[in-house]
């Protein structure tokens, strides 16, 4: 018997880390779905400095995206830590660079879903999830959020709301993640994983 599992891309940006531990919340959620498994990949940071390059192997960390995962995975979590409630310019470079990925439509129909760190509580969650949603949009996905089914989505405050996974790292960015935060970010990853399965057997 062949063993397939169907890869679903968790990509993420963090400079400090706490984006980073959603993104390992989210692969477990995704791993946990019998047919699924999760490929964490980043994106490096840019600078200011136009001749500056990043190492192509990133020092610790996911490796860096290639447009092939784009073509292999089955669904996409995204997520960045809010900039002034937008998300980071790293994120946001990367996808202007996938003009040709959105001319042939290499993720339409597919699944995502979308999550962020903050250092405030009110600092911008919920406005850098819906500006990661946009370029997903253009690119033809189809978004998840988080339904009020779960229990904690009424309940938690730090993170977590019907457009995504969130977590609140503090002015420090040493706020541990909590239990809702940590719920609410693997049931996305498992809501993701069922709904790409669900839609191969279309
Ligand atoms: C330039 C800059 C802008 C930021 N803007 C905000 C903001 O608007 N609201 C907020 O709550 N936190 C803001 N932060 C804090 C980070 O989003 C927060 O520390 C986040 O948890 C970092 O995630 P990371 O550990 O994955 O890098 C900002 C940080 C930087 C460096």
């Amino acid at each position: 018997m062949i063993n397939t599992t169907i890869p679903i891309l968790v990509l993420y940006y963090s400079r400090h880390g706490s984006t980073r531990q959603l993104a390992q919340l989210i692969a477990q959620g995704i791993d946990s779905v019998i047919g699924c498994e999760a490929r964490v990949r980043t994106v490096p940071a840019v600078s200011t400095v136009i001749e500056a390059t990043e190492s192509p192997i990133p020092a610790d960390g996911a490796p860096y995206v290639e447009l092939s995962d784009f073509k292999e995975c089955a669904g996409l979590a995204l997520g960045s830590p809010t900039r002034f409630g937008n998300m980071a310019s790293a994120m946001k470079y990367f996808w202007d660079g996938t003009a040709a990925d959105w001319v042939s439509g290499t993720l339409c129909g597919k699944p995502a879903c979308v999550f962020t760190s903050t250092g405030s509580l009110h600092g911008g969650q919920e406005s850098t999830l819906l500006s990661m949603m946009l370029p997903l949009m253009h690119h033809g996905m189809l978004i998840l959020g988080l339904p009020y089914t779960l229990p904690e989505l009424m309940t938690t405050k730090s993170g977590g709301s019907p457009y995504g996974a969130s977590h609140w790292s503090g002015l420090d960015g040493k706020l541990p993640i909590t239990e809702d935060t940590r719920t609410l970010a693997i049931a996305l990853g498992k809501r993701l994983a069922e709904t790409a399965l669900q839609l191969q057997k279309i």
